[in-house]
């Protein structure tokens, strides 16, 4: 039985005092059972942060991570740096990092083993973009951005490790996959993992990403093959958030 993740990313948004309304909600939420939930705040939050879901559920993320563990690499931030801050997800390959600034499959390959090296787990994103869709290649781009990564990792490596879909069109668009359009997805990618590590395709954590609101949380959790989501706009309304993570119980 895989245990949901309901992981919050609140990209280049929020506030101190926005940190401080979900320590404050969180404190009292009873989740109907259990299921992991992360906020993954921008950097200058995560201290305050740490503070303030100490005591919740809520557990802290990271946006990033450059994959060096020192050196000259002005305005970026290492994984050994966010490990010691307490931070347990870090996403790695969202398609604003591969679209707006250019990250291969190789550099996203390269922060998923700077996470594991210092025991973060990596929350690897993939999704195809509209014309990838029209062109009937959803799943070969889906599979290789999944395969470039997972296929390279050792088998406790890969036991870290969590996948979040998120179709590029439905992103901060409200047009969300059908849930049969995401379950179809995810059946796909844990095949795919069967084919080179049965004992992990029952296991692997499997997020749907892309506009996933309180309405509609409920339906697409119930998909087979969904254990969570990997949410953006509606993770910056506590009320909402907190309504998706009671859906995922
Ligand atoms: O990381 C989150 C995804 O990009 C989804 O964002 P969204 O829920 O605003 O569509």
């Amino acid at each position: 039985m895989r245990k949901p993740l309901i992981a919050g990313n609140w990209k280049m948004n929020g506030s101190a005092e926005l940190i401080e309304t979900f320590g404050r909600t969180f404190a009292g939420v009873e989740l109907p059972s259990p299921v992991d939930v992360v906020v993954h705040p921008p950097f200058p939050y995560l201290d305050a942060a740490r503070s303030a879901f100490a005591g919740t559920p809520l557990s802290l993320g990271a946006q990033t991570l450059n994959p060096l563990h020192s050196g000259a690499r002005t305005g970026e931030v290492s994984g050994q740096m966010l490990a010691e801050f307490g931070v347990e997800y870090v996403l790695a390959g969202h398609s604003e990092r591969r679209q707006l600034y250019h990250e291969s499959d190789e550099q996203v390959y390269e922060r998923v083993i700077a996470a594991l090296t210092v025991g973060i787990r990596p929350i690897l994103c993939v999704g195809e973009t509209l014309e990838e869709r029209d062109a009937g290649q959803s799943e070969n781009v889906v599979l290789r951005q999944v395969g470039y990564v997972m296929a390279r990792l050792e088998p406790g490596q890969r036991r870290m490790m969590t996948i979040a879909y998120e179709p590029v069109w439905a992103i901060g668009t409200g047009r969300t996959a059908t849930p049969e359009q995401a379950q179809q997805m995810m059946a796909a990618i844990r095949d795919y993992q069967a084919s080179f590590d049965p004992a992990l395709a029952d296991a692997l954590r499997l997020l749907y990403g892309g506009s996933m609101n309180a309405s509609n949380a409920q339906e697409l959790l119930a998909q087979g093959d969904i254990d969570g989501g990997l949410i953006g706009g509606a993770s910056l309304k506590v009320d909402d958030f907190k309504a998706i993570c009671q859906s995922a119980g």
